[in-house]
């Protein structure tokens, strides 16, 4: 069974058509990534798939389940990750997963969660002391405490340092290892990169490309520019083939080629051509 399947889906707000005809297929134990500019229809059709918005036209199956026929045992196999906790300044980060973790039927231990998160020696801190990042960690606990196999998470790490960012990734790693899927909106092309399994990129309500982030739009087929140093000057050039360049390069110098690289179109390339071809 696919985790999350759509089909023809559509959604207008007036005038404006948000999401026109969107198809998906997300495996268990995916993580897939939403990209696209802002309007693009993203958090519209996310907030379908949650049951939280009503869709006009298609057919949407999340769990198994159509999400607007949502029913209470359904909603305790998904979690989602919103600013939760800027709700209960007042509370402890304990008093908030130990709350949470009450909505489920079969919770994971409020230590292991806050482990998880790396907040166990905050646990005493009331929500309105922690730092912004430190907030993001406490909604994923509240996202993830149900054990839900399915995760939504809207723009994660927004505000999160470089280091706290490397160690958002590794707990969301570490929750796929686990089986979980996980489906994430993000503006950060290197977090797509580095934790999605498949990307597709929405424009206007439309998806315009989907597949494996490393190989999005043949950026990793495709020409390659590779560029070195010689009589002081940085030459370059562009090829299908750069390993041939790479060798004849290397005949020529005999041996190591000063300041060698070989590039190719990175996904934040990729994407911009995407989002600006769109009609
Ligand atoms: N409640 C609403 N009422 C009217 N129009 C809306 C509503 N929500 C979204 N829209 C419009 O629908 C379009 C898609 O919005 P949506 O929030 O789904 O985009 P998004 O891709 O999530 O953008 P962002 O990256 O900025 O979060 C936009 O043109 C937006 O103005």
């Amino acid at each position: 069974m696919t985790a999350i399947k759509v089909r023809g889906l559509t959604k207008s707000y007036g005038e404006v058509r948000a999401v026109r005809g969107i198809d998906l297929d997300i495996q268990p134990g995916e993580v897939f990534a939403v990209l696209g500019p802002n309007g693009a229809g993203k958090s519209t059709t996310v907030e379908i798939l949650e049951g939280h918005r009503r869709r006009d036209g298609g057919e949407v199956s999340v769990l198994g389940v159509d999400p607007g026929q949502a029913t209470r045992e359904w909603r305790s196999r998904i979690g989602i990750v919103t600013q939760n906790a800027d709700d209960k300044p007042e509370a402890t980060v304990r008093e908030l997963v130990t709350h949470f973790a009450g909505y489920y039927p079969a919770p994971m231990d409020p230590d292991e969660v806050m482990d998880r998160v790396g907040l166990r020696e905050k646990e005493r801190s009331r929500v309105r002391a922690l730092s912004g990042g430190q907030r993001r960690r406490l909604d994923v606990a509240l996202g993830i405490v149900g054990r839900p196999q399915l995760l939504f998470l809207d723009e994660p790490t927004t505000g999160f340092d470089p280091a706290a960012r490397r160690a958002f990734w590794e707990l969301i790693s570490g929750l796929s290892d686990g089986g979980t899927t996980i489906l994430l909106t993000t503006h950060y092309l290197d977090e797509a990169e580095a934790l999605a399994d498949r990307v597709a990129v929405v424009a206007r309500g439309q998806v315009v490309a989907q597949g494996d982030p490393h190989s999005l739009g043949g950026r990793t087929g495709g020409q390659a520019t590779v560029s070195w140093r010689e009589n002081g000057e940085r030459r370059s050039v562009r090829t299908g083939i750069p390993s041939r360049t790479v060798i004849e390069l290397a005949e020529r110098f005999d041996g190591e080629v000063p300041e060698l690289t070989v590039t190719r179109p990175t996904l934040e390339d990729v994407y911009l051509s995407l989002i600006e071809e769109t009609p």
